[in-house]
């Protein structure tokens, strides 16, 4: 596995402005982005998600669900946002993650400028029995396979996975997808609503581009501490 640089990307998962801001704050300089998803930006609007990505790269996770058109057009209504990363999921299908892809390219003529468009795969809060529950008699890591091969046909960046997937993932489809991965658990702290989690290092040496950590850093005394344990860890392989 070659060795690359992992980095890291904070969760901000909180229905509190000032809190936001005061993680956003303190954390500058100790992660590489910080992510903003549904209980934020439905609580605090788009302008404080704006706000926020002044001061650091923003992972824009609101995870488009919904037939092309209405994708696309959310889609496009975000646009002068211009997060780093946004998240649609990758079981909307083949229509959805074309015209996914091509809003973001007709919004930006500059490829460099264009967020990475992040297929979410399988949630890492799922596993085989949640599966089944919703009618996919498939193992996680079947499902994130094939709903990752689909995606990135379709014109996705990259896949939102579980650190269980990654070398999977890489065998099926190479360097190419931009691989970010929640459900990370530094030892010893709890799992929560998590099902397939691995720790910050194990994810990094599977070949992780990026992890992505919420309440291990949020729910410390210290954040800033939190997520450069997290950095160190990552940078001592
Ligand atoms: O798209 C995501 O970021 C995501 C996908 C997924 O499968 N699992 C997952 O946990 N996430 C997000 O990653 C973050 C994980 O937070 P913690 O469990 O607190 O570390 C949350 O903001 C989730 O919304």
């Amino acid at each position: 596995m070659a060795h690359r640089r992992t980095r890291l990307i904070a969760a901000l998962d909180t229905l509190n402005l000032a809190t936001a801001q005061q993680w956003a704050s303190s954390l500058e300089g100790a992660v590489d982005a910080v992510k903003l998803g549904l209980e934020f930006t439905y609580s605090c609007g788009l302008k404080a998600v704006s706000d926020i990505s002044q001061h650091q790269k923003l992972f824009l996770d609101l995870k488009l669900h919904d037939i092309p058109n209405t994708v696309a057009s959310g889609l496009k209504a975000l646009t002068p946002i211009k997060p780093l990363l946004t998240t649609i999921h990758a079981s909307g299908g083949t229509e959805m993650i074309q015209r996914s892809r091509e809003v973001l390219e007709e919004a930006f003529p500059n490829d460099l400028e264009r967020p990475k468009l992040l297929a979410v795969t399988v949630l890492t809060s799922m596993n085989t029995q949640t599966l089944a529950e919703i009618g996919v008699n498939a193992t996680p890591l079947q499902q994130v396979v094939r709903l990752g091969r689909l995606a990135m046909q379709a014109g996705a960046d990259g896949l939102v996975c579980s650190a269980h997937e990654i070398v999977a993932l890489r065998d099926a489809l190479g360097d190419t997808p931009e691989l970010v991965v929640p459900g990370i658990r530094p030892a010893g702290s709890q799992a929560d609503d998590q099902k397939r989690i691995m720790t910050p290092r194990q994810a990094a040496e599977a070949g992780a581009d990026w992890i992505v950590v919420g309440r291990p850093i949020t729910r410390a005394e210290n954040p800033a501490l939190a997520a450069q344990n997290i950095q160190d860890e990552l940078n001592a392989r």
